[in-house]
């Protein structure tokens, strides 16, 4: 696999595009917004000069990765050399569905076609292409320039040899891929949600303050950070989308989002994208301050 093209060029796919083409991989990075394409350049630039100050790149490498990176607006531009496209769009099923439905007319019927989804079904995505033997999941965390796994999702209908592909391109990139079937949630999110949704249950039913259930979990778990200061990174709405897939997914009542974290969402108090959450993160993120709701 030689040309890579990744289409949505927000938090994820910027990173996406960052980690390829600092591999030497030519890129194509595809968003309707030029705006979030511009934003998505200086991202790239100032992330790689931090990797520059570390000493663990040269000015000249970063010039090179730069330069395995073109924009576009048009899908159909962009995509048409592409060996492996990586859809990092925004998270929403017809959205998803229509990219694919392009992405089967508009690349080589041999480029495999993987989704950086959450939590969408990869079968499900599959199955408006006529090549669901090559679609397949590739989950990168965030942020992916720092994060080392990539959870790798066989879509019901996904070959041994696209899955193969996928975890060496993984491994080229130096990343560490692990393997999962498509049921929902996949493997990270079906273990991390419900231990969110849980502590978000000991706030609500007054077990324990906000400060002391991400104690509990930090210091006692040895988690770099407390479950709901993470589902405030998340973003609060992020946490319930996917909590519902889970509970719609399985029909087990054991996935029910917690009723404060639906009428958080509701209130618009989503974690830090919206300055409130568990935390208030109106100072920036550096300093960790309790929502003044659940200061005691
Ligand atoms: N943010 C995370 O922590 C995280 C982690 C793992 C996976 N994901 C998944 O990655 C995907 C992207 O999430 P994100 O957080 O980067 O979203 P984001 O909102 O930051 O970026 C999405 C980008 O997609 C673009 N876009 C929308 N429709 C498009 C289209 N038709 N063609 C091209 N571009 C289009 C938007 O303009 C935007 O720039 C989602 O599927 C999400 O579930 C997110």
């Amino acid at each position: 696999m030689k040309r890579i093209a990744v289409i949505g060029s927000g938090t994820m796919g910027n990173g996406i595009a960052h980690v390829f083409a600092q591999n030497g991989f030519p890129v194509s990075l595809i968003d309707i917004s030029e705006e979030a394409l511009q934003k998505a350049l200086g991202t790239i630039s100032k992330n790689l000069d931090r990797i520059v100050a570390k000493g663990n790149l040269t000015e000249e490498q970063k010039q090179q990765t730069l330069n395995n990176i073109s924009t576009h607006t048009s899908m159909e531009e962009g995509v048409k050399d592409a060996d492996l496209v990586v859809e990092a769009a925004t998270e929403n099923v017809d959205l998803k569905l229509n990219i694919f439905r392009d992405l089967e007319k508009f690349t080589k019927p041999e480029a495999i076609l993987a989704s950086n989804t959450s939590s969408i079904s990869i079968t499900k995505i599959a199955s408006v292409t006529n090549r669901p033997d090559k679609v397949i999941g590739m989950h990168f965390m965030n942020p992916v320039p720092v994060m080392k796994l990539v959870e790798v999702i066989r879509g019901y209908s996904t070959s041994d040899e696209v899955t193969t592909q996928v975890i060496e391109l993984s491994k080229k990139l130096g990343k560490v891929p692990a393997e999962a079937n498509d049921y929902p949630g996949f493997v990270a999110n079906r273990i991390l949600m419900p231990m969110i949704n849980e502590a978000i249950y000991s706030l609500f039913e007054g077990v324990a303050g906000v400060e002391e259930i991400d104690t509990i979990m930090k210091l006692g778990m040895a988690h770099p950070m407390g479950p709901l200061q993470l589902a405030d990174f998340i973003g609060l709405d992020v946490c319930l989308s996917i909590l519902n897939v889970l509970h719609d997914g399985f029909g087990n009542p054991k996935y029910a989002p917690c009723p404060l974290l639906v009428n958080m969402v509701q209130a618009g108090h989503k974690g830090i994208k919206s300055g409130q959450g568990f935390y208030s993160w109106t100072h920036g993120t550096k300093e960790l301050v309790v929502a003044e709701r659940f200061r005691k």
